[in-house]
């Protein structure tokens, strides 16, 4: 851990909270209320107005998520963050928020299976168009782009294919003609990542996965400019989605971001070990991680990467009969959606994650049948490397 990731280490376990402001108490309170009371009725009146700012009704804020908020908002660099209920949760708001009928959004051909289906089945129904492209290289942007063009959206790495995306030629590119970049910066997390700092505009999150980091809550995280995220709060998040963060589960994403920090240099080093074992065994054709010299956008991993994340995808020679015959004979090892964890999950895309893509589909946007996917947990290394040897095929 270098002196900016001891700083990141630091404030993800102090920023915005003092306990001499709280009777002393080291953890932040649990504001479990749905509604606050008005000291007067004119008071509620100006706070419905905006007049006034303060707490009124748990949909639109409330005190134990408002921490939460400013923490991750510190972490990525941003000017504020938004609590939501899920991934898609911050996704939906966030994007119902920026976009009309007759807009235009760019994504890239690989997003989280429900990110893709919202988009390609759910804005089109709305007059949104919605414009798929190999956003790995960004002459292709270039050549998309339009003055319809509203957003562009991208994860990287790539779920499940771990594809990485140029923030700052992506970034660059959009400015020039006054789109909205926006990242889900889910698998990499700001601990790796910072995706503001190369340009762009708005990041989303699962805080599901490595923010809450214990597979115990569903959560969602937008940060921004101050603006931005006041209308996602006010426009996406109050009126079109409801999808409000409770504040239990937003003291649970606190708990889990206090180690993040060491969470995530413990899921690098592991997956970089792993990564290096399966790339060497003769039943696997293919590894896909981006700490592996082979991996094709490796420089572009150590410019945007710092450390290569915890998630592997890889094929087995035999296609899915062979991953399948592989998963089943795991037994530490969880065969389960989901990623981020402690626990080390794996599962097969084609027909879990990714399902909500047609089989054309997924073989233009990347996702082979035969891909498995790999979320390197916490586990001894020894033990995550055993299970895996014991099922994958037998080294004739
Ligand atoms: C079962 C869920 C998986 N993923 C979800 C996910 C979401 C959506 O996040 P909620 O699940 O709504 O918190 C958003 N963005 C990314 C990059 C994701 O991977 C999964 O892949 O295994």
């Amino acid at each position: 851990m270098n002196d900016s990731q001891s700083d990141f280490a630091t404030r993800a376990i102090h920023h915005g909270y003092d306990p001499r402001q709280n009777e002393g108490a080291l953890t932040p309170p649990l504001h479990l209320t749905s509604t606050f009371v008005f000291e007067s009725a004119e008071v509620g009146a100006e706070m419905f107005a905006g007049e006034r700012s303060g707490h009124f009704y748990s949909r639109i804020s409330n005190p134990t998520n408002d921490l939460l908020e400013r923490r991750i908002a510190s972490l990525e660099g941003a000017e504020a963050g938004l609590a939501l209920a899920s991934g898609m949760g911050a996704i939906t708001s966030t994007l119902w928020t920026l976009l009309a009928p007759g807009d235009e959004l760019i994504i890239d051909k690989t997003l989280y299976g429900c990110t893709f289906s919202f988009m390609q089945h759910g804005l089109t129904k709305f007059g949104i168009t919605v414009t798929p492209i190999d956003m790995t290289e960004p002459q292709n942007l270039k050549e998309a782009i339009s003055e319809k063009t509203r957003v562009i959206y991208f994860e990287t790495p790539a779920n499940p294919n771990m594809r990485l995306v140029d923030i700052e030629a992506v970034s660059t590119i959009a400015r020039s003609y006054g789109a909205t970049v926006v990242v889900d910066n889910t698998y990499a997390t700001p601990f790796l990542t910072r995706p503001l700092e190369f340009g762009a505009d708005i990041v989303v999150h699962s805080a599901t996965k490595y923010l809450g980091g214990h597979g115990d809550l569903v959560a969602g995280l937008v940060v921004g400019s101050g603006e931005m995220v006041k209308q996602i709060r006010l426009i996406g998040m109050k009126d079109m989605t409801g999808a409000v963060m409770s504040p239990f589960n937003a003291m649970l994403v606190m708990r889990g971001i206090k180690t993040l920090a060491l969470r995530m240099d413990r899921h690098c080093q592991s997956a970089m070990t792993i990564a290096r074992m399966l790339e060497e065994h003769p039943a696997v054709p293919e590894v896909y991680f981006p700490g592996l010299e082979s991996f094709p956008q490796h420089s572009l991993a150590q410019k945007q990467m710092p450390g290569y994340g915890g998630m592997i995808a890889f094929e087995l020679h035999g296609g899915i009969a062979a991953g399948r015959a592989m998963m089943n004979r795991l037994t530490m090892i969880g065969r389960a959606v989901s990623l981020g964890d402690a626990e080390t999950l794996i599962q097969h895309p084609a027909s879990m994650t990714h399902s909500t893509y047609t089989p054309e589909e997924r073989a233009v946007y990347g996702i082979s049948d035969g891909l498995i996917r790999l979320s390197v947990g916490l586990e001894g290394i020894d033990d995550i490397l055993a299970d895996l040897t014991q099922a994958l095929p037998p080294v004739k």
